[in-house]
């Protein structure tokens, strides 16, 4: 493939690489490498792989202790697995830039160019449900793949937002444990992947993808906290959108080094002297701090190629020489408690957020304090406020096994469970205010898809656990009706039993959920699982 590579490229790739040009462009003749991460989430790599028929055939990522080389035809996206949430299919090197971000339960971290998600989700597994992901990209068609993709992988605590960085930046300065900057770029890594980038690659100037960088990275620089880390990564070779970057951010700011990246694996040194050839004047210090960071070449790894650089802030010095808009940053004091959610009456509920989350539709009504207690009897809750009904649904159908700590949140008729401790996202494009976990109509309550991807078997009062090989995992993935014998239908704890047979169940494969069904006494399960999330 290497004929349909732009002339401008390979020359300036000849002109860069030197002697290791022809290795580099044999490259693009060898076979293309797959990979798929393994969702911590929901299970582990070695249990996953004694689960899977894929798991005796996979190879170890060396950088990415869940990610695996999977052999081409295997089509992991073709299996109920994928539907479950247990992988995301993911380039190897891409891998990358999130294992250097050290994350760790509890950390709030921002994923500012998020879509479609591959890293977010990966930063998610790391949190394991403890701290906050703030999922960003300004692409606002992009951010619905990215809100799936969260929800597929049975993310809790991950807020959708859809707006520019300058937007952000105000609202979370130095907020930020971890953030990362997987930046637009030219693409230049991608080319072997996908053969339409070459021809995206001209209208993506490296010029105007430097451009988008630096105003982005400013923005993210401001939001990372003293002590911080930031990883800032691209898919390209170009050094304009790669050292240069990082000198030109390290010269304006002098709060923020690099944290120098060991080169095992096949990994090489960033490259200080292109900097300098791109009319960067470097210091000696700034050289070196350059070469800390890290090229991956497909020439010497089994990956398409990456850049990435690891930063700290080391304090706050320059902060204010930051063009960021002072603004009212409100931290909701309620913010700051953790709750038990279900079962909490008087859960508060903060006001919704003029443009709602999905850009005006739900916009609007303050949702006054909800009596979480109060239902009837029969389990019908006397209510029309999506907060009590949520409530009463997690009472009825949800098993003791289920303990979920967040902020009620309701915009509209759609109710989240949205991560303790965040800033108002007051006047912000917000997708996703946290998980969502369903829609409030009059006295009724519609679990979401994403509540059933977020829960374990065992949360739900009634579940159905199909193997991965039985035909009803498919008639269910496609849509259909399910037939099923009462017996099959599992309570998620021994106080649950008691409970009548008919209501909402939890549809699982091998242990793990893929959507609501509903019983109603006649052997027929209704099928709950939304039209975009049916098998093709
Ligand atoms: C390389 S992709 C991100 C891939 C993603 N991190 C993943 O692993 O799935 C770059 C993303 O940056 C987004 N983007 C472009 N300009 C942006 C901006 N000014 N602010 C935020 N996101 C931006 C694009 O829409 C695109 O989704």
């Amino acid at each position: 493939m290497s004929g349909y590579l732009p002339i401008a490229f390979t020359t300036k790739m000849k002109s860069l690489l030197g002697e290791e040009f022809d290795r580099f462009m044999s490259s693009y003749e060898d076979p293309r490498v797959y990979g798929i991460r393994i969702n911590r989430l929901k299970l582990d790599a070695e249990d996953w792989r004694s689960l899977s028929p894929m798991g005796e055939s996979v190879r170890p990522i060396p950088w990415a202790p869940d990610g695996f080389y999977y052999e081409e035809g295997a089509r992991p996206g073709k299996h109920p697995h994928y539907h479950a949430g247990l992988y995301y299919i993911q380039e190897p090197s891409a891998m990358a830039p999130v294992e250097l971000l050290d994350v760790r339960p509890g950390h709030r971290v921002l994923d500012l160019c998020a879509a479609p998600g591959g890293k977010s989700t990966q930063i998610a597994a790391k949190l394991q449900g403890i701290g906050v992901l703030v999922s960003n990209d300004n692409a606002r068609e992009r951010t619905k793949a990215l809100a799936k993709n969260i929800e597929l992988a049975g993310v809790r605590n991950a807020v959708v937002l859809n707006e520019e960085p300058s937007a952000l930046a105000p609202v979370f300065r130095e907020w930020f444990d971890r953030i990362l900057v997987d930046a637009p770029c030219s693409g230049e890594g991608m080319f072997r992947k996908d053969e339409s980038m070459i021809a995206e690659w001209e209208k993506h100037s490296i010029e105007r993808c430097s451009a988008m960088q630096r105003h982005i990275l400013r923005d993210a620089a401001a939001m990372l906290a003293p002590g911080g880390i930031l990883v800032y990564s691209t898919c390209t070779f170009s050094p304009e959108e790669n050292e240069v970057q990082m000198a030109e951010l390290l010269a304006e700011y002098p709060d923020f080094k690099v944290l120098p990246v060991p080169h095992p694996y096949g990994w090489k040194p960033g490259r200080p002297d292109w900097a300098g050839e791109a009319g960067q004047e470097l210091s000696a210090e700034q050289s070196a701090s350059l070469g800390g960071t890290v090229r991956l070449w497909p020439h010497h790894i089994e990956g398409e190629g990456h850049y990435a650089a690891v930063l700290t802030r080391t304090g706050s010095a320059s902060v204010e020489e930051l063009t960021i808009i002072e603004a009212a940053v409100t931290t909701d004091e309620e913010n700051g408690r953790k709750k038990k959610v279900k079962g909490n009456a008087g859960a508060t509920l903060r006001a919704a957020e003029k443009r709602g989350p999905r850009g005006g539709k739900d916009s609007g009504k303050l949702n006054k304090a909800a009596d979480a207690g109060r239902h009837s009897g029969r389990g019908q809750a006397e209510t029309s406020d999506p907060a009590e009904l949520w409530n009463a649904f997690a009472e009825r159908e949800l098993s003791q096994a289920f303990a979920c700590t967040g902020q009620v949140q309701c915009f509209g008729s759609r109710v989240y469970l949205q991560p303790d401790s965040l800033p108002s996202l007051d006047g912000l494009r917000v997708v996703r205010a946290g998980w969502y976990v369903g829609e409030a109509g009059r006295n009724k309550f519609e679990p979401s898809q994403a509540l059933a991807m977020g829960l374990r078997q065992s949360e739900a009062v009634r579940s159905l656990n199909f193997g991965s090989e039985d035909p009803n995992v498919i008639r269910y993935l496609k849509g259909e009706t399910i037939f099923v014998h009462e017996d099959q239908i599992r309570f998620g704890h021994e106080e649950d039993a008691a409970k009548p047979l008919k209501g909402y169940v939890l549809v699982c494969t091998d242990g793990y959920p893929i959507g609501w069904g509903k019983y109603s006494g006649d052997g027929m399960l209704k099928n709950e699982l939304p039209a975009g999330w049916r098998w093709m």
